[in-house]
């Protein structure tokens, strides 16, 4: 692997926007929005670890068993597409947009994601979609680790209630309460593993979108590039 975690990206000359932050908390829609606007990419790294969680239950990995989830870190294509009012993304070929947001995905991403050698695996391929730049990239570790040289870095948060809200309502009126024990119980994992855990990177802004709508949180960010494209 020639992707070496916590280093700049060389060689790119556009603007790159890294969005971290728990489920729920406004992340993908207010990446999609900013990208749109901006007439960037976009690249949404936690479809990457669907996408690979998804290949991992289709060959029958046990994803507890992080040996297993390592030997098969190499083994399932996958491909992102980056526009804003369509990403799209493919595993071994075959569209999987719908497959990754099922519930025995959603159960196994946070272990599998915990794998180093997932992350290695993952890494490489986002900072080599991530080239020259003019992207909004969206995740757990962007900031931190997969492009600590971003132009602008947020840290969006909301309240567990709001964000279970949020996910329930997207989901067509899902238990609210399993879907906020669900969340909390993959922030945990997400926060605490030793491998590029869920963290505010240096330098990230914090937004709280609980009580902003998102257009408001939209206008924030896109002030924030702005800001950022001045003074380069
Ligand atoms: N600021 C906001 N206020 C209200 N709802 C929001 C806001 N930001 C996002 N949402 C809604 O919350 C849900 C989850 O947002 P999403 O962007 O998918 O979060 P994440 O990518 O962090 O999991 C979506 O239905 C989205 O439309
Ligand atoms: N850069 C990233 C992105 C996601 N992950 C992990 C952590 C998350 O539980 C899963 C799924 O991420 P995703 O952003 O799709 O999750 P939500 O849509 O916010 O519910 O992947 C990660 O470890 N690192």
């Amino acid at each position: 692997m020639s992707a070496e975690q916590n280093t700049p990206i060389t060689g790119r000359t556009g603007i790159v926007v890294a969005l971290d932050g728990p489920s729920g908390s406004g992340k993908s829609s207010t990446s999609r929005g900013v990208a749109t606007r901006l007439g960037f990419r976009y690249l949404d790294t936690g479809a990457m670890f669907r996408a690979i969680t998804l290949g991992m239950l289709k060959a029958g990995v046990d994803v507890h068993d992080a040996d297993a989830v390592a030997a098969h870190a190499g083994v399932t294509q996958i491909v992102s597409g980056t526009d804003p009012s369509n990403p799209t993304i493919h595993v071994d070929g075959e569209d999987a947009s719908v497959a990754i947001r099922g519930e025995d995905v959603v159960a196994a991403v946070s272990p599998v994601a915990a794998v180093p050698a997932v992350r290695t695996r993952l890494l490489e391929l986002q900072r080599e979609i991530i080239g020259a730049g003019d992207i909004v990239v969206e995740g757990r570790d962007i900031g931190s680790v997969v492009a600590p040289d971003a132009d602008v870095k947020l840290y969006l948060t909301a309240d567990p209630a709001a964000r279970a809200a949020r996910r329930a309502l997207e989901e067509g009126g899902s238990d609210v309460a399993a879907t906020e024990a669900s969340l909390l119980a993959r922030d945990r994992i997400d926060s605490t593993r030793t491998t590029a855990p869920l963290t505010m990177a240096d330098g990230a802004v914090h937004i709280d979108t609980t009580f902003f709508t998102l257009d408001e949180v939209i206008d924030q960010v896109l002030e924030l590039v702005e800001a950022a494209r001045a003074g380069r």
